[in-house]
């Protein structure tokens, strides 16, 4: 598969700060990429390095094999979508999308393909005549991703485009960049602290933490394997139950519990004793009729019970430790109860208590 941006060996310091170290990044044609990670950790830094905004400190990036290292960002072939729209408030819609276009002396006809084509795409064609102060919110937005749209780029960069919207509006125009998407089949970069947007839109994402990727993979691989303790407590809400224990004869063991690890690919390869950390997600928790099914039964105390319409979250005491449970909608269940679980260990997750990297 051939890459549409490459980026190596990237350094960017700001100052004594540094905020990427050594950093490689292959990005697929057509690929829908998620840069992921808490504030401060350098995604927008290097969205920024990608689009030119910011000169590197060292390393090269290529864009559709060309070394965009030192060019300026109007040669690089990207669109940029910023959260805070960026629109020129005293021009109309049309006024907005052709801006560019003028700049680069495209001839009116071809502008006004374009902007039919981009309006028509992203459903604005009836706000072309309005100036941004009469849009919503989304629909600024819609213009902002429209500008990008006409310049006819290899690459689109977003960042943090939807964070300025209310909940369900993000989650409409979510969809509809992933239709977009679909649709157009370009290489997009997008930024986000939104683990949501993340599994739903990409096709991989890259989380970051102190300016170095932790784990490059597909939504599902980051969710079913996360490579270390930081992915595993950073993808998922609520987030993993972690139990620190011992890894003995095949089972798991902590205080006086013992989780048989069946069916756990690293335990039934190359069982060897050693301090780990075992982690459950909330959803694979069993309870119910399906707990006989499973060798072992345990019993929480539940503290507390959020119902949450779709599901329930309960958050209990599995032995001295907490432990959240995410059980269906129409679960009864009270603060004070007890509560019969079973844990489907092959669905878990062991890492190694020292270098916190998945077994
Ligand atoms: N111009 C600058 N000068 C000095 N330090 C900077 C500059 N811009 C960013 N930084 C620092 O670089 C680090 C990474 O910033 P960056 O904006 O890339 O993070 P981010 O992951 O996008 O976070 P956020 O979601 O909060 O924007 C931060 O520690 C930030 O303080």
């Amino acid at each position: 598969m051939s890459h549409s941006v490459e980026i190596k060996k990237l350094d960017l310091e700001f100052g004594p700060v540094k905020v990427l170290q050594n950093l490689d990044l292959n990005i697929n044609e057509g690929e829908f990429l998620v840069l992921l990670g808490s504030s401060g950790c350098g995604k927008s830094t290097l969205l920024n390095c990608i689009a030119g905004l910011l000169e590197v400190t060292d390393g090269q990036i290529f864009i559709k094999g060309n070394n965009v290292t030192w060019a300026e960002p109007s040669e690089r072939g990207i669109g940029m979508v910023f959260q805070s729209y960026a629109l020129y408030p005293q021009m109309t819609v049309r006024g907005n999308l052709s801006f560019g276009l003028k700049n680069a002396k495209v001839p009116k006809a071809e502008i006004d393909k374009r902007v039919a084509r981009a309006a028509e795409i992203l459903q604005i064609e009836p706000l072309l005549d309005r100036k941004p102060g009469a849009l919503s919110g989304g629909q600024r937005q819609r213009v902002a991703i429209g500008r990008a749209l006409v310049r006819d780029v290899d690459v689109f960069l977003f960042d943090e485009p939807l964070s300025n919207l209310d909940a369900k509006l993000r989650v409409d125009l979510r969809v509809e960049l992933k239709r977009l998407h679909n649709q157009l089949q370009n290489t997009m970069i997008y930024v986000t602290h939104d683990q949501v947007e993340a599994m739903t839109l990409a096709d991989r994402i890259a989380i970051m933490k102190g300016g170095k990727i932790m784990q490059l993979s597909s939504p599902d691989e980051i969710y079913n394997k996360p490579r270390n303790l930081y992915v595993a407590d950073f993808i998922g809400s609520p987030s993993m139950n972690f139990l620190e224990g011992h890894l003995e004869g095949g089972t798991f063991k902590v205080d006086d519990m013992v989780m048989p690890m069946d069916g756990y690919e690293f335990v039934e390869a190359q069982p060897s004793d050693r301090p780990v950390v075992i982690g459950i997600r909330p959803e694979h928790v069993v309870t119910g009729e399906l707990v006989k099914n499973l060798p072992l039964q345990y019993q929480v105390d539940i503290d507390l019970v959020e119902p949450m319409g779709s599901d329930t979250l309960v958050y209990a005491k599995l032995g001295k430790h907490p432990f959240r449970i995410r059980m269906d909608g129409q679960a009864v269940v009270k603060a004070g109860q007890t509560l019969e679980i079973g844990i489907d260990t092959s669905r878990a997750s062991l890492f190694d208590k020292a270098t916190e990297d998945r077994l």
